[in-house]
């Protein structure tokens, strides 16, 4: 029988704007994903592509200089956007747990690492004696050893790896159903880069934590996700199962991500950069498609024309190389 596919969050048409030389400037454009309970949905593209600022809409925590025009994002049904202070208080750590980019400002260097993750099972209300249980228990699940002495250590006492470790026992104390992870290994080694990588995955089998997982490197993601949302320039260019994604990209923009990694690029062949930065806000173009100046199958109309979403068996492209049906 196959399995209830419950929805926990659901973002639809998000725009987040910033308003630079007197217009405003989309960082997200009309981005839609639904990620299900259980689920590990990645979020891929090169910087500034608007990954964060997706991640943080959902948090609640963009900028207050960040514009929210148009859209929804609901958790477990519920609206986000509308909610009150108190309600995102609530949500966060309890609902919808994130990870950020740079995992040493989330310790406090002077607290010792077991009392940081105790305090946040206590700030949404485990009684003393049920935190420090949890957090010994957690410290274990993310595989840290001799959790009893590791308990009392400060941050700086740890490698990198290891403080790693305590921010995801830090941002599941309190089960979340949701966890955000944005680039949550870009400061590590790629040893521990992989360690880190199978464990979010083994947690997400014992636990069943739904995970976004933010990257701009689909190699690293490919083992680890069910599905891939494709982001370039704020938009959603390409998204489907991870199979799909990997084996028929059908985006200029995927083919050349995927391009770039030595496992999928052309065999004994040198591997392909995509030619070009991504456009900073106030460059990029306000008709046509995004990709158009970097794309090396642009078409006339590509100019001119933004490309609609077209979807078949479960796989979406925005590409004019795909007018009706991918
Ligand atoms: N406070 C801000 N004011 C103006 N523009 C911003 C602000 N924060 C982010 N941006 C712009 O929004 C765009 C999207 O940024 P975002 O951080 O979401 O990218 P990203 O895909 O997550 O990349 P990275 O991995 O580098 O964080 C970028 O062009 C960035 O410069």
């Amino acid at each position: 029988m196959e399995k209830e596919r419950k929805a926990i969050l659901e973002i639809e048409h998000l725009h987040l704007d910033y308003r630079i030389g007197g217009r405003f400037c989309h960082a997200v454009h009309d981005v839609s994903l639904t990620i299900h309970s259980g689920e590990i949905l990645a979020l891929v593209g090169e910087s500034g592509c608007g990954k964060t600022q997706t991640a943080l809409a959902c948090m609640g925590l963009q900028p207050e200089s960040a514009h929210i025009g148009k859209g929804k994002i609901y958790f477990e049904g519920r609206e986000l956007l509308s909610q009150s202070k108190q309600q995102w208080n609530t949500l966060r750590g309890k609902g919808i747990s994130m990870i950020f980019q740079e995992p040493m400002t989330a310790l406090n260097p002077l607290v010792k690492v077991g009392k940081q993750i105790e305090e946040n099972g206590r700030n949404h209300g485990l009684g003393k004696i049920q935190a420090r249980e949890s957090t010994l228990s957690m410290m274990e699940k993310v595989g840290l050893p001799d959790v009893g002495r590791l308990y009392s250590s400060y941050p700086h006492q740890l490698s990198g790896g290891m403080r790693q470790r305590i921010i995801i026992a830090m941002a599941l104390i309190n089960d979340p159903p949701l966890l955000i992870a944005d680039e949550p290994t870009t400061a590590l080694d790629v040893t521990i880069q992989k360690q880190i990588m199978s464990l979010m995955k083994t947690l997400n089998k014992e636990l069943g934590t739904a995970i976004m997982l933010i990257s701009h490197d689909l190699g690293v993601v490919s083992h680890l996700c069910d599905y891939v949302h494709i982001m370039y320039a704020g938009t959603i260019v390409e998204n489907g199962p991870v199979h799909m994604i990997l084996n028929k990209p059908l985006h200029p923009y995927t083919k050349g991500l995927l391009g770039s990694i030595p496992s999928y690029g052309k065999k004994d062949q040198r591997l392909d950069s995509i030619a070009g930065i991504v456009p900073s806000l106030e460059n990029r173009p306000q008709v046509g498609c995004q990709f158009y100046n970097r794309c090396t199958q642009r078409m006339a109309s590509c100019k001119n024309i933004s490309p609609h979403a077209t979807m078949r068996d479960g796989h979406m492209v925005a590409c004019h190389l795909y007018p009706e049906e991918a």
